[in-house]
Parts: structure tokens; sequence; C-alpha cells
């Protein structure tokens, strides 16, 4: 049997898993050797591939359980479109500037990085501080971290600090302008005072062409390329709502002062689900297989009374008591939920917040993140919102393309109203270009303006006035209202939008952070126990030495493994055993195959599980096909255990 696996041995150490990603070029700073440039990152070997992997799981779990559309739009886009959606307007930050040395500081931080470290303080101050700070970790000084001194505030004080906190994303530039005047918050590396905060866009400007007459901007999400293609993908789908299209690819924001690692950088990738419905019906047809899902729910009532205590609800109940706003809004969450958690988060550190009413965006009507805990605190991962039928609507009235469902309706629809009928060749002459103009404020009118207007036509002449102030006068040979039956056989609306949106970087983040420990034993070596599906290396082939003697079954081994599908790698380096599975104990690698000289006699090899260092042992061909099912998911390490006999060290392998 496995022992149990102590993966508390020792207290999370940042520094330590930081030390770790660097060494095994997990990523690193983008242009080093040039001195680097904020909030820019490249990845390394296993860095890539743990990213791949997290994507081709996303792409299994979503576009392929779904049957989603998948797309692949350009990140260069023309100003109109980023006009229209509100980007060139609305996306921005609000930043603050240090008053003497003109520091640029994104003012929500500002405010929470001060708040923060004054309760840390208090606490520190009461007695109440959790751990006392590693002397490295205080000489490290983390330039946007303000540092907390013992002192002890007036429990009202504590009290407000809290409620801001908690709803932090609710207020407005002028708001923090206000809270740092209130609370005299100063830039905590200087501390100078900042000035009043001012918007700063986030979207990098560029131009199309060698004129410069076209302006363009990088993308800072993929979702304008899904809404730009709405008539092609609903024809794509035969015309029927509800369905979704995905899309995997990079975006770009010029973050203020982007200091979080992958947490928060200037380009990254971006996972993207638009699923469109029929804003009359947000049903799932498959909400009934996510009912039971329980998530760490934080709802806006919660935060706006000041606090951060989350309620365990399953979806299906929070839908039923209108906590979250529809079925297929509920049937996200729940998704999203599972994805995070078989990929490697663990559950007890996701919760699910609604957004309050002033951090929503205007026309969403409701809107939940998926935030993740990680050594920086609560960390928003995936946004999921519910955007009405805003995008589709905007795009459509700029271009004048319908970006509709038009639904052929079981039963017409039969209503009678009042309808203008016009003598345009009399309307023509008689007003010209106006024409045009009076037909739109008349088409316009609704039921009792028309009814109106014919009664006074009805008495000799109407008088209509236009948006500008102008009066037209009207007479009944020019036009005549009449009451009319129409038959309605097509319904034509536009459809809501609900957008679940992933930051891979921060979710591959936060999953390298709750992945670290360090066995008791061995506290300099980290391990990674990332999960199979995601490892970077499934399985690590370790024959005894280089010796050429190795070489065919090495090749053997490799060759099956290659044929089942299992990604693996020899390390036949020069180095004992222990030390290569403890490097790839770092790497995260699930599972390695030892081979001996009695490997080469007796057709036998060991298997080592990564988190608890167990060895069993069996045929060659017997511990392929184990492995094989491990890194599948089909059996676990129990299983594998009843299967094979452990290896006690005396054993031939
Ligand atoms: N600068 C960034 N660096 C890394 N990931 C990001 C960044 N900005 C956004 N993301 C990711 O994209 C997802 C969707 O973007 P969204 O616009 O909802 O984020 P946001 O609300 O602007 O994030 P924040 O408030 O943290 O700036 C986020 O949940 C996050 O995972």
């Amino acid at each position: 049997m496995a022992k149990p696996v102590n993966k508390i041995a020792h207290p999370f150490d940042k520094t330590r898993l930081e030390a770790l990603l660097n060494r095994r070029f997990f990523y690193a700073p983008a242009f080093e050797i040039y001195g680097g440039v904020a909030g820019l990152y490249d990845y390394g070997p296993p860095g890539s591939s743990l990213q791949s992997n997290i994507i081709s799981e996303w792409r299994k779990h979503f576009i392929v359980e779904e049957g989603m559309l998948e797309l692949d739009t350009t990140i260069m886009t023309p100003a109109p479109v980023f006009e229209t959606s509100g980007h060139v307007a609305r996306f921005a930050d609000w930043m603050v500037k240090d008053l003497k040395t003109g520091e640029v500081l994104r003012a929500d931080h500002l405010v929470k990085n001060v708040l923060e470290a004054r309760l840390a303080g208090d606490k520190e101050a009461r007695g109440l501080a959790a751990q006392p700070q590693k002397d490295e970790d205080k000489k490290k000084k983390r330039k946007d971290k303000a540092k907390p001194t013992a002192v002890q505030l007036p429990d009202e004080v504590v009290a407000e600090y809290e409620n801001i906190l908690a709803q932090l994303d609710n207020f407005s530039g002028p708001e923090l302008g206000e809270l740092c005047r209130k609370h005299k918050i100063t830039n905590p590396d200087t501390d100078n005072e900042v000035s009043e905060p001012q918007q700063f866009n986030l979207m990098f400007a560029s131009s199309i062409g060698p004129t410069g007459q076209h302006p363009g901007f990088l993308r800072p999400e993929t979702a304008q390329g899904h809404f730009l293609n709405f008539s092609r993908l609903l024809d794509f789908n035969n015309g029927r709502v509800p369905f979704a299209s995905a899309q995997i690819g990079r975006s770009f924001r010029n973050e203020i002062s982007p200091r979080a690692g992958l947490l928060r950088v200037r380009e990254f990738t971006m996972a993207e689900i638009e699923h469109y419905v029929d804003p009359e019906d947000k049903t799932h047809e498959r909400f009934g297989e996510v009912r039971d899902v329980v998530l760490d729910l934080l709802d806006r009532n919660v935060q706006v009374a000041g606090s951060t205590q989350v309620t365990k609800m399953s979806v299906g109940e929070a839908v039923d008591k209108g906590v979250i706003a529809n079925e297929t809004l509920g049937y996200f969450l729940a998704r999203i939920y599972l994805f995070l958690t078989k990929i490697g988060i663990n559950p007890r550190r996701l919760r699910f917040r609604q957004h309050m009413s002033n951090e929503m965006a205007h026309y969403a009507t409701d809107c939940w993140d998926a935030e993740i805990e990680n050594s920086t605190g609560w960390t928003e991962c995936v946004g999921c919102a519910d955007r009405a039928a805003y995008d589709l609507t905007v795009h459509s009235n700029k271009t004048g393309h319908p970006l509709v469902v038009r639904q052929a309706l079981k039963e017409p629809i039969v209503t009678e109203k009042e309808a203008p009928e016009f003598n345009k060749k009399v309307l023509g002459k008689t007003f010209g270009k106006d024409a045009g103009t009076i037909q739109n404020i008349v088409n316009g009118m609704d039921e009792a303006a028309l009814l109106r207007l014919k009664g006074e036509l009805l008495q000799g002449t109407a008088t209509i006035t236009s948006s500008d102030g102008r009066e037209f006068t009207l007479t009944p040979d020019l036009l005549t209202i009449e009451r009319k039956t129409f038959k309605q056989s097509i319904r034509e609306f536009t459809p809501n939008v609900i957008e679940p949106s992933f930051g891979l970087g921060r979710i591959l983040y936060s999953l390298l952070e709750h992945s670290f420990w360090s066995r008791e034993d061995d506290v300099e070596r980290g391990v990674l126990s990332l999960p199979a599906v995601v490892a970077p290396t499934k399985v690590l082939i370790v024959p005894l030495s280089a010796k050429e003697e190795f070489s065919p079954l090495i090749r053997e081994v490799s060759s099956k493994l290659r044929q089942a599908g299992v990604f693996s790698r020899v390390d036949d380096s020069n180095t004992s055993i222990g030390r290569r599975y403890a490097r790839n104990d770092e790497l995260g690698t699930p599972y390695g195959l030892t081979i001996d000289f009695a490997s080469i006699q007796n057709r036998t090899m060991t298997l080592r599980e990564r988190d608890t260092t167990d060895q069993l042992i069996g045929s060659i061909d017997e511990v392929i096909t184990t492995v094989t099912e491990l890194i599948n998911g089909s059996i676990d390490w129990a299983e594998a255990c009843r299967r094979l006999p452990e290896y006690d060290g005396t054993q031939a392998v």
C-alpha cells in the first residue's frame, strides 16, 4: 500500500518555489540579457509543456465535451471595433502619481496594499500575527508591498478598513482619491503624497499600413473576434441557438505596474468562450448534470456588508434561490470548478465571487469571478459574465450588419395595429430630401402617437416635429393611417452572451503554488505534485547508468510508451538514481521507471510514484500497461499497488 503523503512537511515557502521555477526554467523574464521588461515573460521547456497540457485539457473539457465552435481570430484590430465595443472610452484603470518622484501606481492596488499592511501591523501589535516573517523574506523587500509596522488601530478603524477591502472593486476613481486623502495613504516606497487618480487606457495602440492613417490596437481580450463573426458562426450552426464559440490566444494589456510575476503581465494567453442564448430562455439542457456541484460562493450582498465569508451551496440551490442569475451561468460556474480542480487546483482555495453593482459592466446582468488563493491573496483567474445583448447590438448598430437570430415560430403571432401608408410620390415632391426624415419619424411612433396623428389627419392637417426641432405639416393626400392585421411567422432576436474568460498564466502559477511542497527529510529539494494530466513529462526512464548495454531496453520501453501515447524522457546522466529522481520531482514528473542489470536478465523494472516515493516491481509489459492506465486516469495508485508487488529493494530489478 502507498504510504500516506505528507505534503505539509514544511510550510509553503515562496522563495524556494521561485528559485525552483527559475532553476528549472519554467519561465523567466523576457529579454533578460537586455535588462528585461516588466510584465513580459518567456516560458521554458517545462513551463511551455505545462501550459500546453492545461490548454489541451481545456479543449477536451470545454470545446470537445460541449461541441463548441473553435475560432482563431486576429490580434491586431482596427480602432473602430474597440470604439464601438467601448474599450477606447472605458478599458482603463485608475492610476496615481507620486507627487515628488512621478512613480506611477495603480490606485486600487495602492489602497489595498497600504490598508492590508496597516491591518497586519495591528494584528502583530495585538499578538495575533500568524507567522513571524523569516529574515530572508524580510530582506527581500517587495517593491509593491507596504511593510507592516506593529501599530494597534482603534477597533472602529479596523472595521472600516476591512469594510473598504471587502468592496475595493466597487470604488470609482474619485472615490479612491477620497480614500487616499481620508486615510492618509501615501506611496509606501517613499512616503510621498500621491496625485488624484487619473484614468489610463490599457490597450497598446498601433497603426495598420504604411500611411499611419488606420489606427489599430493589440486586442486586450479575444472576445470581439467572436462577436464580429457571429453571423457566420450562426450559419455554421444551422441558424440555431444556443451554441458557443471558443478561442485560445494571446491578449495584451499595458498594465500600470506589473509586479506580481505571471499574475499580472502585459502579454498573456486567454481561453474564452462566448455562449449565445435566447434572452427569453436561459435554461441549460445539461444543467441537471452539475446541479449538485457545491461551490464556495461569495455573493455581492455579503461583500457590500463588509464581509468575505463564503457560503457553501450547490449550483442548483444557488440558481433556484436567484443567487446566480440563471441556469446557463450556473452551468458554466460548475464546469469551471470541475476543470480547475481536475488540473490540480486545491478546491479549498477556490471560491466564486460575485461582482458588486459598480464593479460590473453597465450592460451585464450578473458576473462571477473564479478566484484562486495564492501567496498574494485571492486572485481572479476566470471571469464569468452574462453580458446580455450588448456586444452584438453595438456592432450591429454601428455596421448595419444584422447580428440576430431568425427563428420560425411554431404558431404564427397575429396582431392588429395602426399602420401608416405614405404616398411617396407626393411626399417626395412636397418635401424633397426631408421625405425620408418624415417617414422615419412616423414609422418610429408608437400605437398611441399613431392614433393621435390619425385623428389629426381626419381633421385635415397634422404637425410632426423632427429631433432637431423642425416642424412638418402633413395632409391626408400625403399619408393615411389604417388598422391592419399582421401575421408574424418569424421571431427575430439578438441573443444574449454568457462569457467564461480564462487567464491561463494566473491559473498556471496558482497551480504551481498549490502543487509545491518539500519532503520532511530534504527541505532543499522541492516536489511539484502536478496531476499526471498536466505534468510536463509523464514518465522518467532511469537506467542505472549510461552504459551501452541498457540502450536496447531503453529504446524498447521508450517506444512502447510512445505507442501508448505516454510522453517520457530518459535521464541517463552521470549521477545517482536518487538525485535524478529528486530532480524530476522538481519538474513534477509523476512516475519513474528504473532499469537495472537485472532488467536485462529478468525483463522486470520498477515503477516509482513521485509523491510517496513508493516503488512497485513487475514485468516490463505489466509495468508499461499499469503506468499507461495511471496516466490516463483509468486506475489510481492504490489499484496499481493491488496489481504489482511492492519493491523492497531486495528483489532483482
Ligand atoms: N494583466 C494580466 N495578466 C495576466 N492575466 C490577466 C491579466 N488581466 C486579465 N487576466 C486574466 O484574464 C481573465 C479575464 O480578464 P478580465 O478582463 O475579466 O480581467 P480583469 O477583471 O481586468 O482582471 P484584473 O481586475 O485583475 O485586472 C482574468 O480572470 C485573468 O485570469
